[in-house]
């Protein structure tokens, strides 16, 4: 399967190639946000996308030909810095940042205007998006990894744009087949609940599933 690249840098490259990576991304991300929100008048517009485009031809100077897809360290981490919930790089991802503990994975995120569904609330495909990937990366933090078969989520109350908090678990493993459940909080209270079906597709399971399960965790 292409876009799995294994690449070996030492720990201060990485390190460097991360900073810079947070960095660009923090910028266009508070970019999106101050669009989203903006009240300026036509003149400052104009010029914001004068300023917008020219730093635009700067990053396409040099570009990868596709998608950044999931590199391999020698440290055993990868990266999906161009994955739309966690990607380091992509200002899209709100970044979701993951912490796994030996029976629950959670994350805690704020949400701002650029998430927006109902005036004032999370979209519900945000917190669908979000719930994905947590649950996603829960199956496989837990070695039992998979693509989404299924993904059912119950929206129980309104989510207020804000800091919101999701937790998953994996419930139980049948074969190739990863059944995680998870919900997302606001101060306390279940707004969101959702299962997952994560399979191992058939063009990873053997050896490959090896790597893969040997392979958790952002780099
Ligand atoms: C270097 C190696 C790398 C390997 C990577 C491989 C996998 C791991 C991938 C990612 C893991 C990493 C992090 C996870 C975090 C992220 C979460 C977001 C992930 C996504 O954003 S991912 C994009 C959206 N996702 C898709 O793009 C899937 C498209 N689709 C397919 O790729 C196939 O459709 C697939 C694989 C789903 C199944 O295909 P298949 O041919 O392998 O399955 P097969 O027929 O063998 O069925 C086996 C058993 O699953 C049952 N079954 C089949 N399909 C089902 C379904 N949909 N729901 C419920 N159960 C289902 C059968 O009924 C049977 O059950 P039973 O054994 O009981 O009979």
């Amino acid at each position: 399967m292409s876009g799995y690249i294994q690449e070996d840098l030492s720990p201060e490259e990485l390190a460097h190639r991360a900073r810079l990576a947070s960095s660009i991304a923090g910028s266009v991300r508070d970019l999106i946000d101050a669009t989203v929100r903006t009240e300026v008048d036509e003149a400052d517009i104009d010029e914001a996308r004068r300023l917008i485009e020219a730093a635009t031809a700067i990053l396409r100077k040099d570009q990868l030909p596709g998608p950044f897809g999931i590199r391999f360290n020698t440290d055993g981490t990868k990266r999906s810095w161009g994955n739309a919930v966690l990607g380091r790089r992509n200002p899209i991802a709100p970044p979701v940042v993951l912490h796994h503990e030996p029976d629950v994975s959670w994350t805690e995120v704020e949400l701002g205007a650029a998430y927006e569904g109902p005036a004032g609330l999370v979209h519900g495909g945000v917190l669908a998006l979000i719930l994905d990937q947590l649950l996603g990366s829960t199956a496989e933090y837990q070695q039992v990894p998979g693509m989404t078969g299924t993904l059912t989520v119950r929206y129980r109350k309104a989510t207020p744009l804000g800091r919101i908090r999701g937790e998953a678990r994996v419930d139980r493993v049948d074969g190739v087949k990863t059944f995680v459940t998870g919900t997302i909080s606001v101060d306390g209270k279940v707004t969101a609940e959702a299962e997952g079906i994560f399979i191992l597709p058939k063009w990873a399971r053997g050896d490959k599933s090896d790597v893969l399960r040997r392979s958790v965790g952002e780099g």
